[in-house]
């Protein structure tokens, strides 16, 4: 399968889960390395937080920036996720992530991990606000996941908000539901200047036979 510029290097087995959009990809000089990460408790509820200033304010995310110098990713997720939310967790990928914005000469690679677990105390930072989000609808694990629900939704999780979809990047709804089920992915998407999706493509590991 030919993946998308930017995510060739990729040579694990993949099946195609999504892609549409116009005919080409945005072209880009140079890739910067980031990471996005996610605290998911009991296959439930995830904590997400709503970004503050700067790229991608009034949107919902995981926590993560830019992987600095010296660090590798795993050591940037980590940081990232002290720095904006008060907790350290023990992350691990789940995903790639590469989007291309029209006109911006720097395209983004980004390293998504998650955890199951955490320690410390959730706390707002100067650029996020974290707040917990029940897994619910399309977003959850299909009925024969690599992992199931095989209990009871912990109590309290209905009361949660759902994950806020409409005040999201475009592109999460074709991946949140993949790291959901602990699938390993890999996808493009490419924004227009104004952030609308112009292009995108995403693929899985391929579920257990
Ligand atoms: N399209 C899309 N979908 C999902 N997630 C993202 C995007 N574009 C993105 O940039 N992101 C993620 C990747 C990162 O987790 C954040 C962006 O990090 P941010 O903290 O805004 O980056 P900087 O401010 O440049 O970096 P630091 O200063 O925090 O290191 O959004």
């Amino acid at each position: 399968m030919a993946l998308p510029p930017g995510l060739s290097y990729y040579d694990g087995p993949l099946v195609e889960t999504a892609n549409g959009g116009v005919s080409d990809w945005v072209e880009y000089k140079n890739v910067k390395a980031y990471t996005n990460a996610f605290v998911i408790v009991d296959d439930t509820k995830v904590l997400l937080g709503l970004k503050k200033r700067g790229f991608g304010r009034g949107l919902w995310n995981g926590f993560g920036g830019k992987v600095d110098l010296g660090e590798t990713p795993l050591q940037a997720a980590v940081r990232e996720l002290e720095e904006e939310a008060g907790i350290t967790a023990p992350l691990e990928q789940c995903g790639t992530l590469f989007f291309a914005v029209d006109g911006v000469e720097a395209a983004f690679n980004i390293d998504v991990f998650r955890a199951h677990e955490y320690t410390g105390t959730i706390t707002e930072s100067d650029e996020m606000r974290p707040q917990w989000f029940s897994i619910q609808g399309d977003l959850l694990p299909p009925s024969k996941p690599s992992a199931t629900l095989d209990r009871a939704p912990q109590e309290g999780i209905a009361a949660l908000p759902p994950i806020p979809l409409e005040q999201m990047w475009a592109d999460d709804e074709f991946w949140l539901p993949l790291m959901f089920a602990r699938r390993y992915f890999v996808g493009r998407a490419d924004f227009s200047a104004d952030n609308k999706m112009l292009k995108w493509w995403f693929g899985a590991a391929p579920l257990p036979s």
